[in-house]
């Protein structure tokens, strides 16, 4: 698709809207306790605005309209997105907000790290080398790199609520010094060109209405010589338009996800190239023999379990932990515990989450499409 007209940018507003919304909730400890302080005049303000690109917008009647309505909104869509998801997947994900792939008997948080620890080493980051870490969540990846190759991250985010929590994590652990968050629509980034020596982002540029204009973005920040690695969304190359299933599971991932649009994975290749990267490495490392898929914890399949550390974290999938999840926040919002809408949020993560596992079970879609490009020299 050709590149879009961008949203125009207000940060004073998203600020307020932020301050509203969740107060000092972003000092909490966990999401599920930020989850429950929540201003319930923003929640519902947030709920409404981005539920409206999706009720009653099924996959069999969607005209093209619609899909581009979305890509018009596409940041406040996303920013809603996050504003309503955030708590949700930190209490049920952690603090990176990615899939991985699994060897066997590795611990999630394990393979979650070995996951960005990957990233780091296909691009070859260093000590002290300049990196932007593009839709960088509430910081969990970006600080394993810092951990992991000594580079300076400054992670670059739409939402001030995660901004927040990524701050706030940032300082516990005491790496201040190494990282920064900066808030920014990724589409219109306000960094000169040639600031970086590398850029990565992980399960992220999913959410720009334009695959070649997010890469090409990334391309006028990076220096010359400098390197792009990403993991990305894609459907495969198995995925038919003119097929209705097809269209419902990447529509179920779209809407739980906070997607305006999704591609095929020669969308983004074409991208990669259109935007002036020369294409190092790409490959869908969902296809590489692993003993577990990456969607078995979403599947709640229990018998993948390796360490009981991961029983809480694995047991929110079951049939009986979603169960348990959608009455016990039901009945937090009926008692005004938790505010409106955050049933309605669980209940979309819950259609998410399963057609995720479908696209990956039928092998139409891919969360770690692995891309490294770089920047010629003479750019
Ligand atoms: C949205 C993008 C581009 C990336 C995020 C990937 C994943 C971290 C999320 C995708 C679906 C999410 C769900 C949850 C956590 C984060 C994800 C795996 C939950 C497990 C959070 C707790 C809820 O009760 C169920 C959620 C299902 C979906």
């Amino acid at each position: 698709m050709a590149p879009h007209s961008l949203e125009q940018e207000d940060h004073s507003r998203d600020a307020a809207f932020n301050k509203v919304m969740h107060g000092t909730s972003a000092q909490k400890r966990g999401g599920f306790a930020a989850m429950l302080s929540k201003g319930a005049d923003g929640q519902k303000a947030a709920v409404d605005e981005y539920f409206k690109h999706w009720d009653n917008k099924a996959a069999k009647d969607e005209t093209p309209e619609i899909r581009e309505a979305r890509r018009a909104e596409y940041a406040t869509l996303t920013r809603h997105y996050y504003n309503l998801a955030t708590d949700l997947y930190e209490y049920g994900w952690g603090q990176s907000f990615h899939f991985c792939r699994f060897a066997y008997g590795e611990p999630f948080r394990q393979a979650v790290a070995r996951h960005e620890h990957y990233l780091a080493h296909v691009m070859n980051l260093k000590e002290n080398m300049k990196v932007l870490d593009v839709g960088c969540g509430v910081g969990g990846p970006a600080r394993e790199i810092v951990k992991f190759s000594g580079a300076n991250v400054t992670g670059l985010n739409n939402n001030d609520y995660q901004i927040e929590r990524a701050t706030h994590y940032a300082a516990k652990e005491g790496l201040s010094h190494k990282l920064d968050f900066v808030k920014g629509d990724f589409m219109q980034m306000a960094f000169p060109e040639n600031t970086f020596d590398a850029v990565y982002a992980i399960e992220a540029t999913v959410h720009a209405p334009s695959l070649e204009g997010i890469y090409s973005q990334i391309f006028r920040v990076l220096k010359p010589g400098g390197v792009f690695g990403v993991y990305e969304w894609l459907m495969t190359d198995a995925y038919d338009n003119d097929n209705p299933h097809h269209r419902e599971i990447r529509l179920g991932i779209e809407v739980g996800d906070g997607i305006s649009n999704m591609e095929k994975i020669e969308v983004a290749l074409a991208a990669m190239k259109a935007a002036g990267f020369e294409l190092e490495i790409n490959e869908d490392l969902a296809e590489r023999d692993d003993p577990y898929p990456w969607y078995w914890p979403l599947s709640g399949q229990l018998k993948y379990m390796s360490s009981i550390w991961d029983f809480p974290t694995l047991a929110r999938m079951t049939k009986l932990g979603r169960w348990t999840a959608h009455n016990f926040v039901g009945t937090l919002e009926k008692f005004g515990l938790a505010p409106k809408g955050t049933q309605k949020t669980a209940d979309s993560l819950a259609v998410a989450a399963d057609a995720l596992v479908a696209g990956g079970r039928e092998k139409l879609f891919t969360p770690m499409y692995l891309m490294v490009g770089r920047k010629p020299m003479n750019a």
